[in-house]
């Protein structure tokens, strides 16, 4: 449905995005990823056409659609946009808002669009209302009634919920995803926060300075991230230092720990390697030799975060999903086993 192959966006001079590459297949949500300025919604606007490309190309349906020659105008691209500030129109209804794009429609095939949108996205009732009197929430569904009514072949979402108050977010989002599912649109969605790329998208891009790190699943970033960025940025973690013994194993401050068969390969004995621990590999254990200290704690209902500062090194700080009956106050020593599903290593 989308491909991107290779492409830079640049402003002057200035390469903000530089050799990305990925695809969509038909109706398949991905995500673009990552801190403010890293080039997420340069890209976003690229595919749509209001920036060209200066390298590469992207192609839509199997057809280039921009490329350092060509340029195809945004109108013309079956693209639609569902941006932040919901930019609905005041002086419409909200189902004038709806059917606006429907211009080639009959009036009883909008009347039926736009009845059948409202209830797809919750909102039957209020075809009558100005915008201004809806809330955040309704508004942005609004935006993507109206940016559906043309049956786009892509839709493009641009930190589409920034606006909206944080419980509302992740429901709104696993909502937009049923609703896209429903009509089996395929979507881009930019955004920087990671819980709203987990509960919309189905394939997730993290970037980094105008670079594209990792295309992958949630759970592929979450366990098997490329790189330290992708570790430190998805989810939570730290870093246990670790060295390269017998050429198949690694030990570190909580014990030994077996390479597969390709870390194996790429590491030779005595290397030094950081060990990614993330907080649910951290096991309480009031039998376990290796005991740790609380150095400060985050109440999360059914488990408590600690961290934890390793007792024969207070450097090394590990952080410890523990079910919430375990209750430790600040500076209480602990047991603890590290208990790793997979073993996730970078160079030190
Ligand atoms: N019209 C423009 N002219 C010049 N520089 C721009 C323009 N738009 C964006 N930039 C710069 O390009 C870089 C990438 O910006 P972009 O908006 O794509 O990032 P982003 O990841 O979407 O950030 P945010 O989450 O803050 O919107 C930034 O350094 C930004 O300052």
């Amino acid at each position: 449905m989308l491909s991107l192959h290779n492409i830079n966006v640049a402003y002057d001079t200035k390469t903000v995005v530089n050799g990305v590459s990925f695809s969509i297949s038909a109706g398949e949500i991905g995500c673009l990823l990552g801190p403010s300025g890293c080039g997420k919604t340069s890209i976003l606007r690229a595919i749509a056409g209001f920036e060209p490309v200066t390298q590469g190309n992207i192609q839509l349906r199997g057809a280039e659609v921009a490329s350092e020659q060509i340029h195809i105008a945004p109108d013309k691209r079956k693209v639609a946009v569902v941006f932040q500030d919901f930019a609905l129109f005041p002086h419409l209804n909200v189902a004038q808002n709806i059917g606006f794009g429907l211009l080639n429609s009959t009036s009883q095939e909008r009347v039926r669009r736009v009845d059948e949108l409202l209830t797809l996205v919750g909102l039957p009732d209020i075809s009558a209302r100005y915008t201004h009197s809806l809330s955040g929430g309704q508004q942005q569904r609004v935006a993507l009634a109206r940016a559906l009514a043309v049956k786009p072949d892509l839709l493009l979402l641009d930190e589409p919920f920034s606006s909206l108050d944080a419980e509302l977010r992740e429901d709104l989002a696993q909502d937009i995803r049923r609703i896209l599912k429903h009509e089996g649109t395929s979507a881009l969605l930019v955004t920087h926060d990671q819980h709203e790329a987990f509960a919309m998208a189905d394939t997730i891009g993290v970037m980094q300075d105008g670079q594209l790190l990792q295309w992958a699943t949630a759970y592929q970033l979450y366990h098997r991230p490329v790189d330290k960025f992708v570790a430190s940025f998805i989810g939570q973690g730290t870093l246990l230092h670790a060295k390269v013994v017998d050429g198949r194993h690694i030990s570190t401050k909580l014990g030994v720990f077996a390479l597969t068969d390709e870390q194996t390969r790429l590491f030779s004995e005595s290397h030094t390697l950081d060990v990614l621990v993330r907080p649910d590999d951290i096991i309480h254990d009031d039998s376990s030799p290796n005991v740790a200290m609380v150095l400060s704690r985050a109440f999360k209902g059914a488990h408590i975060l600690y961290e934890l500062a390793l007792n024969d090194d207070p450097s090394a700080k590990v952080l410890c999903l523990a079910p919430s009956h375990h209750d430790h106050a600040l500076g209480e020593h602990i047991g603890i086993r590290l208990d790793l599903k997979h073993l996730v290593v970078f160079n030190a």
